[in-house]
């Protein structure tokens, strides 16, 4: 994902909306826990979420913790905000915990399942202190309630 400087001076910066590992096959993969909607349908409804709004987003997923580091770190600067679904880091990653505190943006956690229900495992977020909200269980209608969140907390920074 390039993360040119912004091309409209005085336009607010974009959101970023990024997926962890395991989200791109989401539709398919376990469709009693997470429904029937696609990683497409999500990047669309936070698309039209943010645009309602007059925000624009960028959207990105990957298997890969280094590369979704990177992506935050690029963060700074070029984005008024951070949508995550870290998926399965929630649990694990110190490092990407940490790498969201460097952009200085707020930060909105989504979980599309209810981890609270979910395996004792999936309790534990290294994400959840340092974000500014956390949202899970609601399904996808989970990244429009963070794009609204997020547009709320920019608004007023
Ligand atoms: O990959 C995921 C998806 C998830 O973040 C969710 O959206 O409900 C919950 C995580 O525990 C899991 O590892």
């Amino acid at each position: 994902m390039s993360q040119e400087p912004s091309d409209n001076p005085g336009e607010p910066l974009p959101i970023l909306v990024l997926n962890g590992p395991n989200l791109n096959a989401l539709g398919t993969r376990q469709p009693d826990v997470y429904g029937s909607a696609t990683l497409a349908d999500i990047v669309e409804l936070a698309e039209r979420t943010a645009a309602d709004l007059g925000l624009g987003i960028r959207a990105a997923q990957t298997n890969h913790e280094g590369q979704m580091i990177d992506w935050v770190h690029e963060a700074r600067g070029q984005a008024s905000g951070i949508v995550i679904n870290p998926g399965g880091w929630t649990h694990t990653s110190v490092a990407l915990a940490d790498a969201l505190v460097v952009p200085e943006v707020p930060v909105v956690e989504v979980h599309i399942s209810n981890v609270a229900a979910r395996e004792p495992f999936r309790h534990f977020s290294y994400v959840s202190p340092i974000a500014s909200a956390v949202i899970a269980g609601c399904g996808i209608q989970g990244y429009e309630f963070a794009v609204r969140r997020l547009a709320s907390l920019i608004s007023h920074r």
